[in-house]
């Protein structure tokens, strides 16, 4: 638990999936009593039901009463419900609201294009792992959101992982790059395993072997402050049995095909809103 965070504005969630699920449970780990402050709704009040339950939120029997009750919302709907959820909101949100998107291809403009007056607008693009306090979130956001407003933001991106603060012409590419890409890490780690378990060792044993070794990796390019060529060739030994595996990699184009689909979910994501 993080003292030092104390967070004074209250939080809704419109839309309690995935992504909502993974941030609601990084901040009750990270903020010391927030559940009292968080308010959330879905369009299938059990699953709010389920989830308010689990942590201790205040269940809202709709969208427009999140708006009510809180000053920061979260918009955890698909991109395509978006419009139907800001047709919903708009005549109860305030220029004291600040409006939270973490939709993949959902703009500022967008948002803004269904208000009459200036609102407070951020867009975002966090990742799952936000679930156990290691998201990685883009934050973007208008000039209506004063310097200590995007401040409360970031704190509660920071508290479930990392913020940083980018231009919104990237925010198009944040999903490949973060916001899917746990998907394909899982992908890796799963094919991993299975060559472990091909070679004679138990499934529970090879995901925690493969798991343990992603997150080394991954730590170690955050941490080390090296190149990960360079720490790729650390791990080659000359005529070793890594370079074996590299060469295999290299034939079969292993980054030409991931940077492939990142393109792929770029592309998708500027379909997302008909860019
Ligand atoms: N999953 C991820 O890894 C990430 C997702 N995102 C973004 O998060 C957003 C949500 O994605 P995700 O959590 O995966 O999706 P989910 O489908 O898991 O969650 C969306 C939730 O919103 C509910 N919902 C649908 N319509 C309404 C409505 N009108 N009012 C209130 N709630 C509604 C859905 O109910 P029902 O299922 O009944 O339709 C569902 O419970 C998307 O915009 C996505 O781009 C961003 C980064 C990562
Ligand atoms: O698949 C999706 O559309 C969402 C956006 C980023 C991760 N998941």
């Amino acid at each position: 638990m993080n003292e030092v965070m104390n967070l004074q504005k209250k939080i809704g969630f419109i839309g309690t999936g995935n992504m909502a699920d993974a941030m609601i449970k990084g901040l009750v780990n990270n903020f010391q009593d927030i559940y009292k402050k968080m308010y959330v709704s879905d369009k299938a009040l059990d699953k709010a039901e389920e989830m308010a339950k689990l942590y201790d939120l205040n269940l809202c029997q709709s969208n427009v009463e999140v708006v009510k009750n809180t000053d920061i919302i979260i918009l955890a709907v698909k991109p395509n419900i978006y419009r139907y959820v800001l047709e919903e909101i708009k005549g109860y949100v305030t220029n004291n609201h600040i409006l939270i998107s973490i939709a993949a291809g959902i703009s500022i403009d967008f948002i803004q294009g269904y208000f009459d007056y200036p609102i407070k607008i951020v867009r975002t693009m966090p990742n799952t792992p936000a679930f156990v306090g290691e998201g990685m979130t883009a934050v973007t956001a208008n000039s209506e959101v004063k310097h200590e407003e995007l401040e409360t933001v970031l704190n509660i991106f920071n508290s479930i992982g990392k913020a940083d603060i980018i231009d919104e012409k990237l925010m198009d590419m944040i999903p490949a790059v973060s916001g899917s890409s746990p998907a394909y890490v899982y992908m890796f780690i799963e094919a991993l395993a299975d060559g472990a378990v091909l070679q004679g060792m138990t499934r529970d044993k090879a995901y925690q072997y493969a798991a343990q070794a992603v997150m080394g990796a991954a730590k170690m390019v955050l941490e080390s402050g090296k190149h990960p060529g360079e720490l790729k060739d650390q791990v080659c030994s000359p005529g070793g049995t890594t370079i074996e595996a590299v060469y295999t990699l290299e034939k079969n184009h292993f980054r030409g095909i991931i940077i492939e689909a990142m393109e792929d979910c770029t592309t998708k994501t500027k379909k997302l809103t008909g860019k």
